[in-house]
């Protein structure tokens, strides 16, 4: 049996990167409330300033603050009331010196008014007298016409994966629609004799299909359009069938299982001979995930995953979503969230090769806790137990107790 030769995982991104380098995926346009979660294809700039004129932040009066500077509870500043501003309208006013008109919390400031003082602060001894009880400083109580985003600031930049707040900045600037990358096609395909879909009923040596479900579900939260092309059999036809459909229909297709070198392990000759010879690498110095597989399929890339569950899903993690977010044209990985925390256990690690660790989180005395979770490569259960990866380098034989180390969190809640 011919053994493959392992690559450091360094180098496998380098490989990766030079063959796929950017981002290929065409735009479309798409309903503001429809681009949460996808990735803007342009920078957005606002037009106008937000907000359009000065506000107020307060329900009160508004004022020349430097009226305002010698006020005090024994002493107060008189000021003529000479209007009140209403909600939603225009401050039709022009105020000098010694003049303040009424204004709700949102309300437009009038024309020459620089702060407004709290309600609370100020007595009204007749319709048209105000008595102000204390000093406000210049813009307190208000935002400045502007304020919030200038006109042409570039407030959304291209590659941002829209979030709640994103959605809402681009609302209160009147755009409607906006230009996002199309979602990432991906292919994924199980393979097996003992592997079942999920309604069936196992007999023995059967287990049911977890990885497309692991990684379709992985693939789907980073905003891809996921399509599972169901179980092939060990079987070198069926292989080259399902793994040439799904390169012909998708930009990325990921494959789970067969890819070690045992005698029913097709994946790479498969993707060899529809690639003609594009396989680019077979075997990495990681742990979990030594078998995995990369090749093109006429420019497609092509994944083969180990079949154990825990290593499909750390490679999608440390080696796909990388290359996703690329391909998605993303600054940012969707599930790449790092954080400090402290190691509570001696790991150790060979020295030659990138380990990931999985850890589960703990928060105590003000801190994350980065607990190791044990278990074997085949147990989906360490995955569930789990919060995310810690990533040990080649260079390192291992962590001690009582480090800082980052947690590329999985998790998404
Ligand atoms: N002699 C050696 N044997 C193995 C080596 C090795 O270096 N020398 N590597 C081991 C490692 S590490 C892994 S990981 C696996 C990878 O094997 P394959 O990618 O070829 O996957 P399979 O043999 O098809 O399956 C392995 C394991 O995973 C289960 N599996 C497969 N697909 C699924 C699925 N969709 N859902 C749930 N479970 C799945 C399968 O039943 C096996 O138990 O090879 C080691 N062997
Ligand atoms: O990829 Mo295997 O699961 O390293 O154990």
């Amino acid at each position: 049996m011919e053994f493959f030769d392992c690559i450091s995982l360094a180098k496998a991104q380098t490989l990766i990167n030079n063959v796929l380098p950017e981002c290929t995926t065409a735009v479309e346009e798409t309903e503001l409330i429809e681009a949460l979660g996808r990735i803007v294809a342009e920078d957005i700039a606002a037009a106008d300033h937000l907000p359009p004129f000065n506000r107020s932040t307060v329900d009160g009066y508004a004022v020349l603050s430097r009226d305002t500077f010698s006020a005090g509870e024994g002493a107060p500043v008189m000021l003529d009331i000479i209007g009140e501003v209403f909600m939603g309208q225009s401050a039709d006013y022009t105020i000098v010196s010694g003049q303040a008109v009424i204004v709700p919390t949102g309300g437009m400031l009038p024309a020459g008014a620089d702060g407004v003082v709290m309600l609370e602060h100020a007595e009204q001894s007749d319709q048209e007298t105000l008595l102000v009880a204390k000093p406000i400083a210049p813009g307190e109580n208000m935002v400045a016409k502007g304020e919030d985003i200038k006109p042409g600031t570039v407030f959304v930049a291209a590659g941002t994966r829209l979030t709640a707040a994103e959605i809402g900045a681009l609302a209160a600037c009147g755009i409607a629609r906006v230009k996002v990358r199309r979602r990432l096609t991906v292919g994924i395909i199980s393979t097996g004799d003992e592997v079942v879909d999920v309604i069936a009923v196992p007999e023995n040596g059967q287990v049911r299909d977890i990885n497309s479900y692991t990684l379709a579900a992985m693939l789907t939260a980073a905003d891809c359009q996921v399509t599972r092309y169901g179980i092939t059999k060990d079987n070198y036809a069926d292989l080259l069938a399902a793994i040439g459909k799904a390169a012909g229909e998708n930009q990325l297709v990921l494959v789970s299982g067969g890819s070690s070198v045992g005698a029913r392990d097709h994946t790479v000759q498969v993707i060899e001979e529809l690639g003609r010879n594009k396989v680019i690498f077979h075997g990495l110095a990681v742990r979990p995930g030594k078998p995995t597989i990369f090749g093109l399929i006429d420019h497609v890339p092509v994944f083969g995953l180990p079949g154990h569950p825990v290593a499909a899903m750390t490679i999608c993690q440390m080696v796909v979503m990388p290359l996703v977010s690329r391909l998605q044209g993303s600054g940012s990985c969707k599930a790449g969230w790092r954080i400090p925390a402290r190691l509570t256990r001696n790991c150790a690690s060979a020295p030659g090769r990138d380990d990931f660790l999985r850890v589960k989180l703990i928060w105590q005395a003000g801190e994350y806790r980065a607990e190791p979770v044990l278990g074997k490569s085949g147990l989906i259960s360490v995955m569930t137990q789990a919060d995310g990866v810690v990533h040990v380098p080649a260079d390192s034989s291992g962590l001690y107790a009582g480090d800082v180390v980052l947690v590329e969190v999985m998790r998404e809640a």
